[in-house]
């Protein structure tokens, strides 16, 4: 009797833009709430006595437990054995939870518990709203980062040898969006109840997130079903062994990327934490302004990134492409590090922006699809958790270098903010030579990777998808 061929819903270029959106719209919602204070670093100040050292701290504390309780490379091992259905939905519940404690943290009725008192009396200049804060941005931080390793690793169970670059070009144009919506959408709602409304938005949209997360596991499962993936036909020497690990901290590509990856973000991320308030300070106008300019970032990269994920689709190029993009990242922090106030305009800083965000396609958009050609499919969730984990290292350390450097480099500018005193001002100029150095650091390192490229015969420079 002739077996009748089941055509494999990955197969179906329907069913996997279908994946893809369901899995992309939960990343709007998580990169949204990653933000969701940022335009609000002088209202936290003011409101609720964050300094820029307190400050920076939140940004690093989503990194915390990742960095040091080791909790990326537990995702990617947790990943790579329980598979993409278990580790969505824990994601999702992990996201939710972490942001609902971080509302709580700015909401007055934890303001006035016991526990609130308790934790203000110890490391006083921290104050106990940033503490509970800190506390539930780990938590979400653990979950942001556990769903961006298992959203790639989808990405490729479903696109591999088609339109892989494209889709997680895709997938981080959306992602970007929620960044966008954020320097918008923010300042709005923090003006309309404090920066507490605008956390309380972040956690409605990340429940959103969560149902999305759990309609994509149905096609994941019939996926598998079609696929016949069991336990009992998986072969041992395709299954996920924690020796694995080793051989991704010894593959020379994967360490020359990831020293790409942690410099490359560390210039990134920590910026657009700060970026709002450079700004405002930079051309002297109000946050809600400097926001909006700000948003020109997420969306230059947006807009540019699908199109640079399909061009290595069909032509290839990855490493140079990282190497071009650390050039962009150099030389847009070159211009707000130096070009002096007078001569900043807004198209000045635009443009600069839009160079950035030139930038911010350019690498991402080649090396999270290069990974993939560096190690094999049965750890390729555990190399994501690893490569996200030495990158998170940077961006816990960045953020609170840089709140350090601002205050050092402007002695008694916080204490008059903190005093309400009215048009004091930060300098960036310390902080944007810093984060030109990383860009420096990166371009070295595009060179060595495409060296390693060419060595072991990768194939970074090929294009993705199969004739
Ligand atoms: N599926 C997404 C690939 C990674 C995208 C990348 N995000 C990260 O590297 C995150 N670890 C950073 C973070 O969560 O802050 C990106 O370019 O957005």
């Amino acid at each position: 009797m002739k077996e009748k061929a089941v055509t494999l819903l990955n197969e179906s270029k329907t069913a996997r833009w279908i994946a893809l959106a369901l899995i992309s719209t939960t990343m709007f919602f998580a990169y949204f709430f990653v933000d969701v204070v940022a335009p609000l670093q002088s209202m936290l100040e003011t409101d609720y006595k964050w300094t820029p050292e307190v400050f920076g701290m939140l940004g690093g504390s989503e990194f915390f437990l990742n960095v040091f309780a080791f909790f990326l490379i537990f995702s990617g091992v947790i990943l790579d054995k329980m598979g993409i259905r278990f580790t969505l939905i824990t994601a999702g519940l992990t996201m939710v939870i972490g942001a609902g404690l971080k509302f709580y943290a700015l909401t007055p009725g934890f303001a006035d518990t016991g526990f609130a008192a308790w934790l203000g009396s110890f490391i006083t200049w921290v104050p106990a709203s940033a503490k509970l804060a800190f506390v539930g941005f780990a938590i979400f931080g653990i979950g942001v980062e556990m769903a961006g390793i298992t959203v790639s690793k989808t990405i490729v169970k479903w696109f591999k040898g088609k339109e892989m670059a494209l889709a997680m070009g895709l997938e981080m144009a959306v992602a970007r969006l929620g960044v966008f919506a954020v320097f918008r959408l923010t300042p709005i709602f923090a003006e309309n109840g404090g920066p507490s409304n605008s956390v309380l938005w972040g956690l409605v949209f990340l429940c959103i997130g969560f149902l999305l997360f759990l309609t994509y596991t149905f096609m994941d499962a019939k996926l598998d079903k079609q696929m016949g993936v069991s336990k009992l036909t998986t072969s041992p020497e395709d299954e996920f062994k924690l020796s694995d690990l080793k051989k991704i901290f010894t593959n020379p590509g994967f360490l020359a990327i990831s020293a790409l990856c942690v410099l490359f973000y560390s210039a990134i991320f920590p910026f657009q934490k700060f970026a709002t308030d450079m700004l405002a300070s930079k051309l002297n106008v109000d946050i809600k302004s400097a926001a909006a300019y700000v948003s020109f970032f997420p969306i230059g990269a947006m807009i540019l990134t699908p199109f640079i994920g399909y061009f290595l689709d069909v032509r290839g190029k990855g490493a140079t492409m990282m190497i071009y993009g650390a050039v962009l990242l150099t030389v847009s922090h070159l211009i707000f590090a130096l070009v002096p106030a007078e001569s900043f305009g807004v198209v000045t800083a635009i443009l600069t922006i839009v160079i950035l965000g030139t930038a911010f396609s350019l690498v991402p958009a080649s090396m999270w699809p290069s990974l993939p050609k560096i190690v094999e499919d049965r750890y390729l969730g555990s190399a994501y958790g690893a490569i996200f984990w030495i990158q998170n290292i940077g961006l816990l350390a960045v953020p609170i270098l840089i709140g350090w450097a601002l205050t050092a480099s402007n002695p008694g500018v916080s204490e008059q903010i903190a005093a309400g005193v009215e048009g004091v001002k930060y300098n960036y100029t310390v902080p944007e030579l810093i984060f030109a150095g990383f860009g420096v650091l990166a371009f070295i390192l595009g060179f060595v990777l495409k060296f390693v490229d060419k060595k072991n015969g990768y194939g970074l420079e090929l294009p993705n998808k199969k004739k």
